[in-house]
């Protein structure tokens, strides 16, 4: 469980570059709630995934995960508790070392026990059991530097990095925005798969409209700093691009501003 109270966030307070990223922000995420998250330009979204993984701390207000404050634990802290996948495949992973180190340091972040231990037998055995599920072909190249692969491979891996120790939050940040239409498909897909299996509680930022609607159980649309709209179970399912972009209109009484919206697939 995710709980934000009155989340604030002003960057370069009080000189004539003020920005106020995020204001008075109130959210709850149930536990296995998957929640995608619009919004237009600057609306504050990677602030908001910043401040939840305590890369930022708000200026105003409390985060809380599983009932306890974390608005001020340092982000190595709240590794064990927080996955995360960023937009650019080069981010996740360590690409100087091969596929089996990088899982068994993404099992050492979650397990202090487990960290430098090395990899065993069994180990190895898991290891290739879980890039099996994913079933595109990494099970057979443990021993392969990360460096080497697509970004679609690095993508996938890193989602299995963020999820497979079952994290109570996953952030997803754009995480498809830089692949090709078919490796985004692929993710997406890989995505889905990997929510359900652990019943992850997820926040996914995208700029693309039709996936925010088909994915997940709610919608957040965010501008200004502020959480907008919000639609959820049987409401997300009627959602339409048109009628959320109408909607934006209809609250903000200007134009949806984004310019990687990507409107239907
Ligand atoms: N580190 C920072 N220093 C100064 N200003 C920042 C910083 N990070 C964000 N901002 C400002 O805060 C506001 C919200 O930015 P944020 O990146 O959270 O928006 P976003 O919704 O993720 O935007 P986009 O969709 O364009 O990536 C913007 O006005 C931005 O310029």
């Amino acid at each position: 469980m995710l709980e934000l109270k009155q989340i604030s966030k002003v960057f370069y307070e009080g000189t004539p570059d003020e920005r106020k990223a995020l204001n008075g922000v109130d959210l709850t995420l149930k536990d296995g709630d998957f929640v995608t998250v619009i919004g237009s330009n600057g609306a504050g979204k990677s602030t908001l995934l910043n401040i939840i993984a305590g890369v930022l701390f708000p200026d105003f207000g409390s985060v809380s995960v599983n009932n306890k404050e974390v608005t001020f634990v340092p982000e190595y802290k709240r590794s064990k508790l927080i996955g995360r996948v960023f937009q650019d495949p080069m981010a996740g992973t360590a690409p100087n070392m091969t596929i089996e180190e990088n899982l068994a340091l993404a099992l050492g972040r979650s397990n202090k026990r487990s960290l430098f231990r090395g990899v065993n037998a069994k180990r190895r055995e898991e290891f290739q059991e879980l890039l099996a599920s994913i079933d595109i072909g990494l099970e057979d190249r443990l021993n392969t530097k990360v460096g080497l692969l697509s970004g679609g491979e690095r993508q996938a891996l890193s989602l299995l990095m963020a999820t497979f120790t079952k994290p109570s939050i996953l952030l997803l940040d754009e995480h498809t925005a830089a692949l090709d239409p078919a490796r985004a498909e692929l993710i997406t897909n890989i995505t889905k798969d990997l929510v359900k299996k652990h019943q992850l509680t997820t926040l996914m930022v995208t700029h693309q409209m039709d996936q925010a609607i088909n994915l997940g159980n709610r919608l957040f649309m965010m501008d200004s700093g502020q959480i907008i709209f919000e639609a959820q179970d049987k409401e997300k399912e009627k959602l339409t691009v048109d009628g959320l972009i109408e909607e934006f209109q209809k609250i903000r009484g200007k134009q949806f501003a984004s310019d990687r919206t990507v409107l239907t697939s």
